[in-house]
């Protein structure tokens, strides 16, 4: 990264001259493998003000200059981040208002957005191929930025300043650094949410570049710091106690490695939140053709199936168990055409508990998913002893295998709690004895009175 310590003091007067404040056990430090982050100097205890942010130094469309330069409505035809990009693009080039925050900023990234095909193939099996968006958003450069800018240039100035390289570079600093700020009254001791993935359905006046906050790294566990919103100031506070010398971590809102890889170009060796994705198609493709649908029959029970607000895209969490919603699919496709119909009239898409043909069902499906890698998880392990791995493969290596481990475990808990091609282990009988009361007929019978 081009930034130095002269830039890290030019930003500390900068910051302080717009009235920022800091603790002064608060200091810059680079972090191997993570760049530039924050350490505390001397001990520092809960609840402790870290810094303070003066609202007027975040870069938002409501603080950039441009948007009162350019018409209202033409601007507000823009969609997504590109208004924020734009902002961002254009005080970067034609102001200096936020020169001493750009200068800390990287100009290059590891993020899924800058990985050549090659790289790309590491990641075969990983759900997260479909959200990396880089088509979209070289369409949107062209189609949409060049002409905005060319139309503009009496207050872009040289069009040809404007690069997609910029565009995507600045793209990738809203990604892995922005925040969501409400735009509207601050509510009182209102928190921090980092952006999250409902990016596109956000309001752009809501996403803001937060100079000093977006400094702070992140490590799944180890946060020890948070934002707060107050009504003229964001403050970072402490929020555990930080020992002398250890590194102040904020949360990125606990993604899973695929998403921390997509967003940020990091991965957490260990992520306690990290978790595998199966698409409803895979439901549809194998269980949907094996009862002989055909492809107008499956696409209309899918239909339906989102309609009833299932979702396209199943997560299995580290709990290993499978998602309610991917059971309710399963057994969608399980009905004859009567008990369809009948669950249509009802507008009920069946009940997500586990019985022995579902689970035999939620089996294959993870078997299917575990096909599409294009390593074995043993492959991967002993990949990731190797020293020399150049660390974006590294990355994939971690994503793809923390992926396929869940799916084992996923398919070791069915195994254990239903036997292939049987009925419910001992284990699931045991559960629905005790949920019955456990005591045989008297007990039993005696539940069912006391419900009434
Ligand atoms: C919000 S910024 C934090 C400041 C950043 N380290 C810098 O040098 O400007 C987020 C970026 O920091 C890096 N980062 C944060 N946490 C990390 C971690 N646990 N491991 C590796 N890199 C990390 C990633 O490059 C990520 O995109």
């Amino acid at each position: 990264m081009s930034s130095s310590p002269t830039d890290e003091a030019k930003f500390l007067d900068w910051f302080k001259e717009k009235g920022g404040a800091v603790h002064p056990a608060v200091a810059f430090k680079q972090f191997e493998g993570m760049g530039r982050g924050c350490v505390a100097l001397e001990d520092i205890e809960p609840d402790t003000l870290l810094f303070s942010i003066p609202r007027s130094v975040l870069l938002t469309t409501s603080t950039s200059a441009l948007p009162s330069l350019l018409p209202a409505e033409e601007f507000a035809s823009l969609s997504g981040w590109t208004p924020l990009i734009l902002s961002m693009i254009y005080e970067y080039l034609r102001t200096s208002s936020w020169t001493p925050y750009f200068s800390l900023l990287p100009t290059q990234f590891d993020s899924l957005m800058f990985w050549s095909p090659e790289e790309f193939a590491e990641l075969e099996g990983s759900t997260v191929l479909n959200k990396v968006g880089r088509d979209e958003a070289d369409e949107e450069f062209e189609q949409t930025v060049k002409p905005f800018v060319a139309k503009h240039a009496n207050v872009f100035g040289n069009p040809d300043d404007y690069t997609a390289e910029l565009f995507h570079r600045m793209g990738s600093l809203v990604l892995s650094r922005s925040f969501h700020v409400d735009a509207k009254e601050p509510e009182e001791e209102e928190e921090y949410s980092d952006e999250e993935e409902e990016e596109e359905r956000e309001d752009v006046g809501d996403v803001a570049m937060v100079p000093f906050a977006d400094i702070l790294n992140a490590k799944s566990g180890c946060d020890n710091a948070r934002l707060f919103f107050e009504m003229n100031t964001l403050d970072m506070m402490s929020t555990a106690r930080i020992p002398a010398g250890s590194q102040i971590f904020n949360t990125y809102a606990d993604p899973p490695n695929s998403d921390l890889l997509r967003r940020y170009g990091h991965v957490d060796e260990v992520n306690e939140a990290d978790l595998v994705e199966v698409g409803l198609e895979t439901v549809v493709d194998l269980v949907g053709q094996a009862q002989g649908l055909g492809e107008e029959g499956r696409e209309a029970r899918a239909e339906w199936l989102l309609e009833m607000g299932i979702d396209d895209t199943f997560s299995i969490e580290r709990n290993y168990k499978v998602p309610e919603e991917m059971v309710s699919a399963i057994k969608a496709f399980l009905l004859t055409p009567e008990e369809y119909a009948k669950a249509q009239k009802k507008e009920s898409p069946p009940k997500p508990k586990l019985d022995a043909p579902s689970a035999d069902w939620a089996r294959k499906i993870l078997d299917k998913r575990l096909s599409e890698y294009k390593t074995s998880i043993e492959e991967d392990e002993s990949l990731l002893k190797e020293s020399t791995l150049p660390q974006r493969k590294r990355m994939a290596v971690i994503v793809r295998l923390g992926e396929k481990r869940i799916l084992r475990s996923a398919r070791a808990k069915l195994d254990e709690e239903w036997p292939a091609g049987g009925n419910a282990s001992a284990t699931q009988k045991d559960k629905r004895r005790s949920r019955d009361g456990g005591k045989g007929e008297a007990g039993g019978k005696k539940q069912k009175k006391a419900k009434q």
